[in-house]
């Protein structure tokens, strides 16, 4: 197999994304590709547009121009091979579901709405668990975990529906350094298997050094590219302002 050509079909491209709500307009002309097998930071202050960005790319609010294309293909018509996981505070924790159910979902689409899960997605499902060393936290209530487990549930839900696109925002707030440490690692696991996964994160500490390609945002895109070549202080002071030296000591 030539993987080179294998590479360039597979690649990630957004092409002049816009979006606007109502006046504001929270992502400008935003283009930028990703090779499958890297995990890609996208950073940004507050309001930068970092949920904006996936949320368009998937579709699932409006872009005002422009489009997102998977292996040639619109992303938007490839959602079987997406996995999401919204930010913590956007998911109703109170819902009546356990531990397993909420990673079962995610063979719902192999297995079809009104299918009885087979004995390949239930082994999934429990491998899934077990990679997050969740197993044990089975039959508990969702509401009944910790922040840090309650990601790491999401997680195993994207494994045992074996997308190849996988997208995170903000997944490590309020998670404990072991939860950190799981994600990262089943993070590099799915890079070396040639997934591609995309991570809002707004931590500029060490863990930067995690991400393979970086993405830098202030409702136009800064810089794409590696830590060196992103994180100059010029891309950092035009997306922080003057908060540059807060994060970037003597250099800045
Ligand atoms: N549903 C909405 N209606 C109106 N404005 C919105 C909506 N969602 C986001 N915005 C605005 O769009 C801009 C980008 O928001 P977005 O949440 O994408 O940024 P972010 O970089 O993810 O921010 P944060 O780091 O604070 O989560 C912000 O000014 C925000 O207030």
């Amino acid at each position: 197999m030539d993987y080179s050509t294998t590479a360039a079909t597979r690649t990630l491209m957004a092409s002049h994304l816009s979006v606007n709500y109502r006046s504001v307009q929270a992502l400008r002309n935003v283009s930028f590709t990703v090779q499958p097998g890297n995990v890609v930071g996208i950073f940004g202050p507050n309001g930068a547009g970092k949920s904006t960005l996936i949320r368009a790319m998937l579709g699932l609010i409006p872009s005002t121009t422009g489009t997102t294309i998977y292996q040639g293909q619109p992303l938007t018509q490839q959602l079987d091979r997406i996995a999401y996981v919204p930010q913590r505070s956007q998911i109703d924790w109170s819902f009546p579901a356990t531990v397993w159910d909420v990673v079962l979902m995610g063979r719902v689409r192999k297995a079809g709405y009104l299918h009885r899960f087979s004995a390949t997605s239930r082994r999934k499902a429990a491998d899934a668990l077990e990679r997050v060393g969740l197993t044990d936290y089975r039959d508990r209530p969702i509401g009944q975990l910790s922040g840090g487990q309650q990601q790491r549930v999401f997680l195993a839900r994207s494994l045992a529906q074996e997308a190849d696109l996988l997208f995170f925002d903000e997944p490590f707030v309020g998670v404990d350094q072991k939860t950190e440490d799981i994600l990262f690692h089943i993070f590099h696991e799915l890079a070396h298997q040639g997934k591609t996964v995309m991570v809002v994160n707004h931590d500029l500490g060490e863990s930067i050094q995690q991400f393979d390609q970086l993405l830098l945002l202030n409702r136009e895109l800064i810089a794409s590219g590696n830590r060196q070549q992103v994180l100059t202080v010029d891309n950092m002071t035009r997306a922080y302002g003057g908060h540059v030296s807060f994060f970037m000591g003597e250099a800045a």
